[in-house]
């Protein structure tokens, strides 16, 4: 490989000839050779794309920048966005918490680029466009990198996440929909308990994925605040007036997306509660997502020694000795996935409670937790939806075994010969192994005509929907 030499602060640096990146980058990846898998995400560094572009506009209009600058800092940004320049951001995340080598990575890219740009060769002479002094110009590592957090999170929700749990969400409405005649036995405890519809029992999981949406949706307001302008520490030294509003203004166009000022810059530098909040909402999904997978790959366990109550889409063999083995693969990938976004959320908890005086310093690993949790999310419910939950069926067989086998359909006695005469029947029906009405009748409490007026499972699933 052959090196050109490049220069910063501490003197010269070998750069590979051929890229765009500087001596500060260098130095990062020579220095911070850890997990090298955790690069920094596309998502930020197309952030800082945006959020370049719009610092240069905002400077040029404010007149601390010449148009001809701006135009080629805005070029470079959009051949970033345009994904011409991917293999010029070889950071990781485990680098200093503040971001700054990200930052300085992308100031030096859109520098020498556009240096090349010019028709300049690459590491020849001084570039007309300072990484610093204009790429930088306004703006700190401390504001930039809160900024792009917020843009690439908002972002990959609106892109990724929310489209794939409505997705879900739609098709587990069909779902329940068609099977709301469907009465099957309930189960508390994981003992049987009385009788609710298929329908019934999956509008809980509709309901789940309506209140993750509802509370990932809740947290927009702070993502919106964008905490450019602020600067090193919150004050927004070297920026000139009016800056941090218009700069938010230009995001908010270039990114189609409501961004705003921040209305405290101290808090969106030193702290990321909006990160761990709009976390928060994500391992709320999670969880729910936890719960949904495990009931439906339960009731679609067996298929001779299970509890086989639905059909799931049968998609690969299941097993390399078993043969004919079917497992319930997309369950096992969710719920996988809701455990890493579970795990994400400690990292960010911790993350994000180590905000220390002006700076909290763990931007880049609660990014890339919380990117890595959105797409697993959005990723996840998509293909759970289309490989498992647009094929489940009932099993009315098993449904209909159960149903009738069930002891807890006593419950409907309770009203015509008490709790105490119910329970004697149902424990007698257990230990002489008979069924409910040869034990009711049996011991006397009622004829086999008013067992046929009163236990009635379709009687016993309440109005609830
Ligand atoms: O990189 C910067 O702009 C600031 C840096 O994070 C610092 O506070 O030392």
């Amino acid at each position: 490989m052959s090196f050109r030499t490049e220069h910063d602060t501490m003197g010269a640096v070998q750069v590979p000839a051929d890229k765009y990146w500087g001596a500060q980058t260098e130095r990062s990846r020579n220095n911070f050779k850890i997990g090298p898998e955790a690069s920094m995400p596309k998502e930020i560094i197309d952030a800082f794309a945006y959020l370049k572009k719009a610092a240069a506009y905002t400077n040029t209009d404010l007149g601390v920048l010449p148009a001809e600058k701006r135009d080629l800092i805005a070029q470079v940004c959009d051949e970033i966005l345009d994904g011409k320049l991917a293999t010029e951001f070889p950071l990781v995340i485990w680098q200093t918490g503040s971001g700054t080598q990200s930052n300085m990575n992308v100031n030096e890219v859109v520098a020498n680029r556009a240096h090349v740009i010019q028709g300049n060769i690459l590491g020849e002479g001084k570039t007309f466009i300072h990484p610093n002094d204009d790429v930088n110009k306004s703006q700190s590592s401390n504001d930039t990198y809160p900024t792009a957090m917020h843009i690439a999170a908002y972002k990959i929700l609106i892109d990724v996440t929310i489209p794939g749990i409505e997705k879900l969400r739609d098709t587990l409405q069909a779902k329940s929909e068609a099977f709301k005649s469907v009465v099957k036995i309930g189960r508390t405890h994981l003992m049987d308990a009385t009788p609710l519809t298929l329908g019934q029992e999956f509008s809980g999981y509709v309901s789940q994925l309506n209140h993750g949406l509802k509370a990932l949706r809740n947290t927009f307001d702070h993502l919106s605040e964008l905490a450019l302008g602020g600067t090193a520490v919150g004050t927004g030294i070297n920026t000139p007036k009016g800056y941090d509003v218009k700069v938010a203004e230009y995001i908010a166009q270039f990114t189609n997306l409501p961004f705003i000022t921040a209305e405290n810059k101290f808090e969106a530098l030193a702290a990321h509660d909006a990160i761990v909040e709009s976390h928060g909402a994500l391992k709320q999904i999670a969880v729910s997502l936890m719960k949904i997978a495990n009931d439906i790959r339960m009731l679609a366990s067996g298929p001779r020694s299970g509890i086989g109550e639905i059909h799931i889409p049968d998609n690969e063999p299941g097993s390399s000795i078993m043969p004919g083995k079917v497992n319930p693969t997309q369950n096992e990938a969710v719920t996988m996935v809701a455990a890493q976004v579970m795990g994400n959320d400690v990292a960010i908890s911790i993350g994000g409670s180590n905000g220390h005086y002006e700076l909290n310093v763990f931007k880049p690993v609660m990014a890339a937790n919380f990117l890595q949790s959105a797409r697993l999310i959005g990723d996840a419910c998509v293909s759970f939806n289309d490989h498992c939950a647009v094929g489940i069926e009932p099993n009315y067989d098993g449904i209909k075994k159960h149903l009738e086998n069930s002891l807890m359909l006593v419950t409907a006695l309770n009203p015509h010969i008490g709790y105490e005469n119910a329970a004697k029947i149902a424990k007698t029906a257990l230990k002489e192994n008979k069924s409910l009405r040869e034990a009711a009748v049996g011991l006397g409490y009622l004829t086999n005509e008013q067992f046929d007026e009163w236990v009635r499972p379709e009687d016993m699933i309440g109005s609830l929907k």
